[in-house]
């Protein structure tokens, strides 16, 4: 288990000539095994952030730290796994060798094939386990590629997006489904998204970036599982609405936010 401490994180890119500041001296501490969302419109900066988080690509100012439970540092790079809006399955392997990919070096493969088989089953994948990724539903595929990380047993998911592509029947299963995962398997997640309500209704805390800075760091105060039709989600979403948006405060629900 990790968690991650950012300090005056920024990242600068060139394009002819002109210097982009795709991150600017962010400061963001994400604890172990919490969830954090982020969101902001396009091109602030939040892929940049997972980028950077992964390794990707490297910090041009500051530092990214992993930390224990006991909040010590964690040597070299905490183990991070990333998850992308699509799934980038190997189409010519079958369900159960993609997810297993991340074990190639397990010597072990009766430990490969227990592990494989019980995140088949908790992501209700066991019936397609021979099928190939062209042979199965674009939800399920991305169901795959959450298997694939989850065996690999990062200790930080981060999440680009993973639901974007999916209708929106798929995208609420797979969110409530992403719930259970965060509160069975206690991992540090933090995931991407452009839709508020998803955001709310998975983060515990919700951050706003706006122009490679954090804008705001919203908590969500809501237990699990959440309902969007109940008042407090209601008010937490138009409040990062409101920050998204740079409006004033509109008066929701009879009082003022
Ligand atoms: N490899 C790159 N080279 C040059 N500029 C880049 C590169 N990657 C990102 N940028 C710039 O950095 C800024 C932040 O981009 P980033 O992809 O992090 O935004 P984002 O918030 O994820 O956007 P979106 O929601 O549209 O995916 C943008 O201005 C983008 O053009």
């Amino acid at each position: 288990m990790a968690g991650v401490k950012i300090e005056q994180l920024s990242k600068y890119y060139t394009i002819h000539n002109e210097q982009i500041k795709a991150l600017a001296e962010i400061d963001l501490t994400i604890p172990d095994g919490s969830f954090v969302t982020l969101v902001g419109k396009s091109g602030c900066g939040k892929t940049t952030l997972l980028r950077l988080l992964c390794g990707l690509e490297q910090p041009s100012r500051g530092q990214i730290t992993f930390l224990d439970q006991q909040q010590q540092v964690v040597q070299g790079k905490g183990r991070v796994s990333i998850v992308f809006q699509e799934p980038r399955l190997m189409p010519w392997l079958t369900v159960e060798q993609n997810m297993a990919l991340p074990l190639f070096k397990e010597k072990d493969r009766r430990r490969v094939n227990q592990t494989v088989t019980h995140f088949l089953a908790l992501l209700g994948l066991k019936k397609f386990r021979d099928a190939y990724p062209a042979q199965i539903s674009g939800g399920m595929a991305q169901r795959v590629a959450l298997g694939r990380t989850l065996c690999y047993d990062p200790d930080v998911i981060l999440m680009d997006e993973p639901l974007g592509a999916l209708d929106a029947f798929t995208r609420k299963n797979l969110q409530a489904e992403l719930v259970d995962i965060f509160q069975t398997q206690k991992k540090t997640i933090v995931f991407v998204t452009h839709d508020v309500d998803e955001a709310v209704f998975l983060g515990q805390r919700v951050v706003i970036l706006e122009g490679g800075k954090i804008l705001e760091d919203v908590a969500v105060a809501l237990s699990y599982p959440r309902n969007p039709l109940q008042q407090e989600f209601f008010q937490i979403r138009e409040k990062i609405l409101t920050v998204v948006m740079g409006e004033k405060p509109t008066k929701i629900g009879g009082y003022s936010q």
